[in-house]
């Protein structure tokens, strides 16, 4: 499938660079377009530029391999609308078109890509209703649109599944006007409307916008019902906040060595202090959403890096569920049982990871009950803290050798019969 994306501003309202390549969270908004776009199915682009910035999309085409070409718009105050009528020799059929100053996620490209016209949304999160592009919506067609409609229906995603005869509507504009808005195009096509409602999207017109998407980006980069309740619901509060700081410094490797090192810290302050070495475990737990976070906000999550955050999370947990126990138990039976919750706490790792290696697929996401089921390292973790505050050391200790290692039993059964 072709995609155009509409680029030829004087981008003079962000000092005269092209909004297309500002980088947000450490990438290009073009470059997060075309890969998202690409993973959809896009294998073809084309690019309507500024001529006075050719060179700078020239240089942008270069660092990448997107099978892109450049489309010089000579007239670029004639308006966008006129911009699509440019590439009307170049594209096929049923074409995606968007607005390059438009930061998509996957989620809500997956949706708009199956639609058809102008994608709207009726409930949009992030962005400023005030601001946006409104739609009018009569008989599932654009009735009318623009950013001073009082009377609306949803908002422009800037988002379009079209096709070749929406060159007709160009053709008879371009005749009739010297500057051609996109909303005169949608609007004298009648364009079907497609609901995408609440995916996340933003748009970038002005320098304060930037903050909006990089928030966006951010909160969006969580692992969702994947982490366990503590995690959804006290921990990505607390690390989407320190994500936010340190997504434009740090790459998400160099983070999983820092947090791993943290960890280690933590067990190792138990033979100072057993309860601060557990609120720091906790602190662990948390900043160990950070690295994922920033991995998935910059689009550099990498295989190497997942096996490396997870491999060190259970050197983290080992040392601390080991030091932790020569810190405070005396007797073999309870440093046996001691081991055997420390095992049970690796297994449950091992277990979800084991299951992706075999079935090649996420545990959680093939046996939905198990996200129910608490267990995951989010959960022992923060239990543990309590346990260790309230001076519970060998309950705690008792009760996850227990736990942890039926719920791996549970977890094989599942995989045995739902799989
Ligand atoms: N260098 C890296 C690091 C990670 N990734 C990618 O991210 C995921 C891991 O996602 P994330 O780091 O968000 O979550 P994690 O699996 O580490 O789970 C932690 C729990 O350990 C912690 O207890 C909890 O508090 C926290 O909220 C998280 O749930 C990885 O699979 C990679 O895809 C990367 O690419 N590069
Ligand atoms: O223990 P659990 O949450 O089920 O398993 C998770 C592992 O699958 C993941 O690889 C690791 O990075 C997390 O720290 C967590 O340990
Ligand atoms: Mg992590």
């Amino acid at each position: 499938m072709e995609a155009v994306i509409l680029s030829a501003g004087y981008g003079s309202r962000m000092g005269n660079i092209p909004k297309s390549l500002l980088k947000i969270c450490g990438k290009e908004i073009l470059y997060r377009t075309m890969k998202l776009l690409s993973e959809c199915g896009v294998n073809k682009f084309y690019i309507v530029v500024n001529n006075i910035y050719r060179k700078d999309f020239e240089d942008f085409l270069k660092k990448h391999n997107f099978n892109a070409h450049l489309i010089i718009n000579n007239n670029p105050e004639r308006g966008n609308g006129y911009s699509l009528h440019i590439v009307k020799n170049h594209v096929k059929d049923r074409f995606i078109l968007v607005m390059s100053d438009h930061i998509y996620t996957k989620e809500f490209i997956e949706d708009a890509i199956k639609g058809e016209g102008l994608i709207v949304d009726k409930y949009p999160k992030y962005v400023d209703i005030d601001e946006a592009t409104k739609v009018k919506v009569k008989d599932g067609r654009v009735e009318k649109i623009g950013k001073e409609l009082e009377n609306f229906d949803a908002i422009d995603t800037g988002f379009f599944i079209l096709d070749s005869g929406i060159f007709k509507i160009t053709e008879e504009l371009e005749k009739e006007k010297e500057i051609i808005e996109m909303r005169e195009v949608v609007e004298r096509a009648k364009l079907r409307v497609t609901f995408v409602n609440g995916k996340p999207w933003t748009d970038v017109d002005i320098p304060e916008d930037i903050k909006k998407a990089k928030r966006m980006l951010i909160e969006t980069a969580v692992k969702g019902d994947k982490d366990g309740f503590i995690s959804r619901y006290i921990n990505r509060k607390i690390s989407t906040k320190i994500s936010y700081f340190l997504v434009d410094h740090f790459s998400p490797n160099t983070l999983t060595i820092w947090i791993f090192l943290f960890g280690i810290l933590s067990a190792l302050t138990v033979l100072y202090n057993p309860i601060l070495g557990a609120i720091l475990y906790q602190i662990s737990s948390i900043l160990d959403g950070v690295d994922g976070e920033i991995a998935r906000a910059r689009l550099e999550t990498s295989k190497f890096g997942g096996y490396l955050d997870s491999i060190l999370d259970r050197y983290v947990d080992g040392a601390f569920l080991s030091i932790l126990a020569y810190k405070t138990l005396s007797s073999n039976l309870w440093f046996f049982i001691a081991m055997v919750a420390l095992i049970g706490c690796i297994m449950i790792s091992y277990t979800s990871e084991r299951f992706r290696g075999a079935y090649g697929k996420d545990m959680y996401e093939s046996i939905e009950i198990l996200k129910k089921i608490p267990g995951k390292r989010d959960e022992r973790i923060f239990f543990i803290m309590i346990m260790v505050i309230l001076n519970l050391i060998k309950p705690m200790y008792l009760i996850l050798a227990i736990y942890t290692n039926l719920r791996v039993a549970i977890m094989i059964y599942l995989s045995k019969k739902l799989v």
